[in-house]
């Protein structure tokens, strides 16, 4: 059997779904390829990968050639800390000013323009630049930053330098009343068809390693913090508080709600249908 190619983003924020893989007793032989959002998503879309996370717009852009795996993301239901705007100003006062767009993103960006634009009222700059905060700031009146950039800048650089941290999924949330899902699993629809049972497999495998590492979040965290910046109780808080992993109705709400509010310069259709895969075939499962 060819080994599922399947994608790993190299943020904290899937160590949860990748810790317990190894302890739960699954023998799943996986070819792992650990990258940035943006770049496993070109992959995935390319058929360089088989499945793995897609960053949300990528993923709505491409949704006739992917499946959705069920109840499992990388989502908030109000502060994600991961994912944010910092600002030298107040953000109505980012009118016609610079805002520098990390590079490694594609979802929190949007947010980001979607949220000043039409909560904020105000129609900055935009330009994209590599997920450097001083360098960000030493071009722009802000920066938008994503995944463990994000959180050195929200935990550490923003306190230091006397900066604003605005936190994109507490903002959505305030606006919308709805979680926001920055990131879907998904598989090809082509190697869903041909391998059904191995695409079950590999989705089952990822609940059962999320389940266990929000069970044993605190040893997650202790683990993590050994050779990370971050301290166990901020990273603990971090995995299973501000961070959500399900894909459930109410998530799946908040992300037709953002595809809808978006779609108009997006490319993808304000209506897009959001193909979950279906239940796993029993065959040769007894
Ligand atoms: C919560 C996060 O979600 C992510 C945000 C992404 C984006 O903005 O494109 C892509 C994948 C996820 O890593 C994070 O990066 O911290």
């Amino acid at each position: 059997m060819i080994r599922p190619r399947v994608g790993h983003i190299q943020f904290l924020n899937c160590l949860p779904l990748y810790w317990g893989l190894a302890r739960t007793g699954n023998l799943l032989d996986l070819d792992l390829t650990k990258d940035t959002p943006e770049k496993l998503s070109d992959q995935l879309v390319n058929g360089l990968l088989d499945i793995g996370p897609i960053t949300c717009v990528e993923y709505l852009r491409h949704a006739r050639e992917l499946v959705v795996l069920p109840d499992i993301a990388v989502g908030s239901d109000g502060p994600v800390m991961s994912c944010v705007i910092v600002s030298k100003v107040p953000l109505g006062e980012l009118d016609g000013r610079r805002v520098a767009l990390g590079s490694t993103s594609r979802t929190s960006v949007r947010l980001a323009r979607l949220l000043l634009e039409e909560r904020e009222g105000v129609r900055p700059e935009y330009f994209s630049c590599p997920p450097d905060l001083d360098a960000m700031l030493a071009e722009a009146d802000a920066a938008v930053l994503i995944g463990d950039p994000a959180l050195r800048a929200s935990l550490e650089q923003a306190p230091r330098q006397g900066l604003a941290v605005h936190d994109l999924g507490a903002m959505w949330k305030e606006w919308t009343g709805l979680p926001f899902v920055f990131a879907v699993w998904a598989a090809r629809r082509e190697y869903a068809e041909r391998h059904p049972e191995m695409t079950a497999a590999v989705h089952r495998a990822f609940l059962e390693s999320r389940d266990l590492s929000l069970a044993e979040a605190g040893k997650v965290a202790e683990q993590a913090a050994r050779w990370e910046e971050f301290d166990a109780p901020v990273l603990q808080t971090y995995f299973s508080e501000a961070l959500d992993f399900s894909l459930g109705e109410r998530q799946l709400a908040g992300l037709t709600e953002f595809a809808r509010r978006v779609a108009h310069d997006s490319g993808f259709p304000a209506d897009v249908d959001v193909r979950l895969l279906q239940s796993a075939p029993l065959i040769g499962q007894v």
